[in-house]
């Protein structure tokens, strides 16, 4: 990969919870922070506690919530509290384009996979996180750590501009990079110590390979 384009690598650090995390991710040259609002993901973070980071924060960064299955009025509680830049949503994605309208936001869709058959087509939405599939078990969508055949990803024509993610770490993201053809990157557990405590040390890291030529 050229210089030029590993450079050009966006990356999203998301289940940010604290300033030192939250420090760490811009300092580093963060694209995205995200904030997780599902209460049984151990990255939650309420919106009062993302609106004390979001002021912090200063626009150094685009701010993305992250919803599962979200009623309106979950999302509506959030927005008058942290002015949120971009909705990620782990529903249907009629239901996304829905919740697109009413509250007038950019709208990414997540969507699991583990077959290239399995890739989406268009959907009406501003982005895709593409990712692992869940296992039938996981009590979560997302941030189970758990990466796929990232190879299924080359050549795709994808309708949208999109995120790769599920299992990025600082020692495989170049590699995810190279063989998915991905140009945007997105990371939880990868850069934690424990499940939901963020490692500044591995913000940095990951963001310094996600860029190396
Ligand atoms: O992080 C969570 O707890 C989470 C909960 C529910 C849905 C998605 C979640 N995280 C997102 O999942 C991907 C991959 O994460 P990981 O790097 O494998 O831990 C990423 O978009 C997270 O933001």
């Amino acid at each position: 990969m050229s210089e030029d384009r590993a450079s050009r690598i966006k990356v999203k650090i998301c289940g940010i919870r604290d300033e030192a995390a939250l420090d760490a991710a811009v300092d580093a040259g963060a694209d995205w922070i995200g904030f997780v609002f599902f209460p049984r993901s151990p990255r939650f973070i309420t919106a009062p506690e993302a609106a004390v980071l979001h002021r912090r924060l200063d626009g150094k960064a685009s701010a993305v919530g992250l919803f599962v299955e979200p009623e309106e009025g979950d999302i509506e509680r959030v927005l008058q509290q942290v002015p949120l830049d971009i909705l990620q949503l782990y529903t249907a994605p009629e239901r996304a384009r829905y919740l697109r309208e009413r509250f007038r936001r950019p709208v990414w869709l997540a969507h699991g996979v583990s077959r290239r058959d399995q890739l989406p087509a268009a959907h009406g939405l501003d982005g895709l996180v593409i990712e692992s599939r869940p296992p039938d078990d996981a009590s979560r969508p997302g941030g189970n750590g758990l990466a796929f055949d990232w190879s299924i990803l080359r050549g795709w024509q994808a309708p949208t501009p999109w995120l790769l993610a599920g299992g990025l770490t600082p020692a495989n993201v170049r590699e995810a990079i190279e063989l998915s053809g991905t140009s945007a990157v997105d990371v939880s557990s990868g850069v934690e110590s424990s499940p939901g405590c963020k490692d500044p040390a591995l913000i940095h890291r990951f963001v310094r390979s996600a860029r190396a030529d």
